[in-house]
Order: C-alpha cells, then structure tokens, then sequence
C-alpha cells in the first residue's frame, strides 16, 4: 500500500484528493494537513467532510506527516508548497505539486529542491490537457508567426492566481514550438491604447466567474484561417486522479522534478 498524505486537505482539490485515495485500491490515506491555525485542525476528517467518523484527524504537524508517509500530495499555496518541497526532499518522501502561482524565484528553488527530491509538479494534472500541451506544440511549430497565438482560460470566481497555470503550460508550449522564450513574447491581459499587436506577442486573457472549473483556449490565428486548440474540465475529479497517478508512478524513480508528461508517457512527443 502506498502511503499518501493529502496538504490543504479542507480545499477544493484537497477533499477531492481524500475520495480518490480512498478509492485506490493499492493507496492509503496517511495524514490530512491544513495550515496552521486552521478551523479544520484536531477535528476528525471523516466528520469535517461531511460523513461519518474515521481514525484520521486533521493535523497541522508536517514532520508527522512525513514520517508516515511515502508520498504527499499538495494542493496548497506557492510559499507552502516551495518550504513543503524542502522539508520532503529531506524527509526522502516524494512530492506531488499542484499548487499554481508561482514566481520565478520560486520554481527556480523547487528546481534546485528537485536535484535531490522526487517531485512531480504539472499545473495540470489531466490527460487531456497534457495531450492539448503536446499539440500546441506541434501546431505552433507548424504554424510559424504568421499565426497569431491568444490563450484564453476561464476558471471559478475563487481562483487567485492568472494567468492559470495550465495556460502557462501551454504558452511555454507553443513558444518552444516557436523556438522563442515565453517570458519574452508573453503580452498579458491588454488594456486601453495598446497599439496595434506585436509581431509574435502570445496573448493570455483570463476569465474569473461563477463555477467554472476550468477552461482552456489556445487560437492561432492566421490570414484567412483560424485554429482553436480547447481543453473543457467538467469535473474536477479530473486533476485528482492524475495527481494520485503521479503519486503512484513515484515509486521507484530517482530523484528529480518531473511534470505529468513524463507520468502520461508523452515527453518527446
Ligand atoms: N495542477 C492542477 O491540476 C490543479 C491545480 N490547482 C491549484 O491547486 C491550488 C489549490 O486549489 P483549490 O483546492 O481550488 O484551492 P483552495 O483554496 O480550495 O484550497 C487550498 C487549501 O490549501 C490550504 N493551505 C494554504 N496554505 C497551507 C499550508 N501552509 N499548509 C496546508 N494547507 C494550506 C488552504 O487553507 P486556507 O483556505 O485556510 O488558506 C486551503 O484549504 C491552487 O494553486 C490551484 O490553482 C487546482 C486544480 C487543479
Ligand atoms: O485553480 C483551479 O481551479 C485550477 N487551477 C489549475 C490552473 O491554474 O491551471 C488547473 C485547473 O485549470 C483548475
């Protein structure tokens, strides 16, 4: 049995997480943390979630949950999740990140954190979606600059971070197909007298409303022609259980940071 701690388990993702664990035949929940402070702590997670009684309670102690586990699970927050990633690594317990949000400074000490972890960290965890980031690839390759790249994401009104992090994913994607760096070529959010659009720009606009899980376009648009790549989530049970495959797929790796192409089998492709 593989032993799986779910972090912010009181979230949206975090009790979508405890079902699936549960649900896995080869998983057991080993810990359910929230941040310190929180409402949730000392109480029995079973009751929390709205059923009945079961022998976990819901813990802000990090070591502990190290210790009994083989893997976490984390859905959090970016400062949470680059501290997490440290104390894993030194634990020797794998990380799976699927927090979104985070600065440069932070992915560049989760990188170094994965020269001796085992971290996944995908800002989508489903298949479809790292299937769409494969294709933008391509199409982007294909395309050339003629075609004007504008990704358009709608999430839920709770989210708190834009652009999202899959349609992060992608721009890196399509700007590689390109063979151009995103952090040059991103044009985010335009507003007032932009002036006219710049040769090769990759737009990124983001949507916040109502319950949207989440909603990803990617439109090339050429002369004459467009091309919409779209990826629509309709449950979020979608993104736990490719952070549980992830979680499973850990087992035996070496160290390092690896995203969910590498889980899905789609690197190099
Ligand atoms: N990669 C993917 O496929 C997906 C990624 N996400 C990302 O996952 C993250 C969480 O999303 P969602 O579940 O909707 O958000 P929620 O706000 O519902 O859940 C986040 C949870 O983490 C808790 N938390 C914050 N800090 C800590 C900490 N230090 N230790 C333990 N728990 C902590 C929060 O507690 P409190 O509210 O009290 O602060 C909250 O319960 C976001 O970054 C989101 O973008 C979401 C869906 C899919
Ligand atoms: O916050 C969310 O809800 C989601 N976050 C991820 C993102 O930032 O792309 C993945 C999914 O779209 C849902």
């Amino acid at each position: 049995m593989r032993k799986i701690a779910v972090f912010g388990v009181s979230g949206r993702m975090g009790q979508m997480l405890v079902r699936e664990v549960d649900a896995h035949p080869g998983a057991t929940l080993s810990a359910a943390v929230e941040r310190a402070g929180h409402e949730w702590i000392g109480q029995d997670l079973g009751q929390t979630m709205g059923g009945g009684a079961r022998d976990l309670l819901v813990s802000d102690d990090i070591d502990a949950a190290l210790a009994a586990s083989d893997v976490i699970i984390d859905f959090t927050a970016p400062a949470a999740t680059v501290a997490l990633a440290a104390r894993a690594a030194n634990a020797g317990v794998g990380h799976v990140i699927g927090t979104t949000g985070f600065e440069e400074a932070d992915l560049a000490a989760i990188a170094e954190i994965g020269t001796r972890g085992h971290i996944v960290r995908a800002g989508n965890m489903s298949l479809g979606v790292n299937l769409l980031v494969t294709l933008a690839r391509q199409v982007a390759r294909a395309l050339g600059d003629e075609y004007d790249i504008e990704i358009v994401e709608a999430h839920h009104r709770h989210k708190v971070d834009a652009p999202s992090g899959t349609a992060l994913m992608l721009g890196e994607a399509v700007a590689e197909g390109r063979g151009v760096s995103l952090s040059d070529m991103a044009d985010r959010g335009r507003d007032g007298i932009t002036g006219a659009r710049r040769d090769g720009a990759i737009g990124f606009h983001a949507i916040r409303g109502g319950d949207f899980i989440g909603e990803h376009d990617v439109i090339f648009a050429g002369p004459g022609e467009r091309v919409t790549l779209r990826h629509v989530a309709s449950d979020r049970a979608l993104f736990a259980r490719g952070a549980l495959r992830a979680a499973m797929w850990l087992e035996g790796r070496g160290p390092g940071e690896y995203s969910m192409l590498d889980v899905l089998g789609l690197i190099g492709r």
